[in-house]
């Protein structure tokens, strides 16, 4: 039951975030608006306390670059978001996190991985494009949810809602806590509260 804020590209974003109680922070590796340079993403990571999670992600890089990203960088998850393979995965130096378009053939018995993370079809970008699709497409993909990271055109106002639909173990947002393309700390701030109160809702409620 937590929560990856993506696209961070600057240290006052990073830390509103921590300081709401985010607990991924993702750096994005690949084309994008919020690409960063693996120096500038070390950086911030230096200061993020540990137990925030980092986590890089990467659209069709090379296994050699990822490796070397990862390990300078000091990542702890690496996000793979684009065609890579199984084979790829497996010769990555962190626990992978799977990320598939609710359009692909998802298979997650082909990829051994540590999260599987499911977002909108494809536009502009292979993610962060800010759509969200239909969860209900959800329902009979053959993954656990402790497993499940949903994403794809997650705010603060349907957060909630996505989160007693799906059930996921984590949340994932980049467009959706931002102002004119860039994080906005009010927008980061309320996406990770609401967030954490839907889960402790949800929590209560099975427990029950
Ligand atoms: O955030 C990006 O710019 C990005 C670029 C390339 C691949 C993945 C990217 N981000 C991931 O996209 C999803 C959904 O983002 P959004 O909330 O709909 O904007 C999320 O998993 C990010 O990790």
């Amino acid at each position: 039951m937590k929560v990856k804020i993506c696209g961070i590209t600057n240290m006052e974003s990073a830390r509103v975030a921590v300081d709401a109680g985010a607990d991924f922070l993702g750096f994005v590796f690949a084309e994008s608006r919020r690409k960063i340079s693996p120096a500038v993403a070390k950086q911030i990571a230096d200061q993020v306390p540990t137990h925030v999670k980092k986590v890089g992600v990467f659209v069709n890089e090379s296994p050699e670059i990822i490796n070397e990203i990862s390990q300078y960088v000091g990542l702890d998850f690496i996000q793979l978001h684009g065609d890579e393979t199984p084979e790829i995965a497996s010769s990555l130096n962190r626990p992978i996190i799977k990320a598939w378009s609710i359009q692909d053939k998802i298979d997650p018995t082909t990829f051994s991985c540590k999260y599987y993370l499911i977002d909108s079809p494809k536009g502009a970008y292979r993610g962060g494009n800010g759509i969200a699709f239909d969860w209900s497409l959800l329902q009979n993909l053959p993954i656990q949810k402790e497993k499940l990271i949903l994403a794809g055109g997650l705010n603060a106002e349907n957060v909630a809602s996505a989160i007693h639909s799906v059930h996921p173990a984590i949340i994932d947002v980049s467009s959706g806590v931002e102002t004119n393309g860039q994080k906005d700390p009010i927008k980061i701030d309320a996406f990770v509260k609401i967030a954490k109160q839907a889960f402790q809702t949800l929590k209560e409620s099975v427990e029950r």
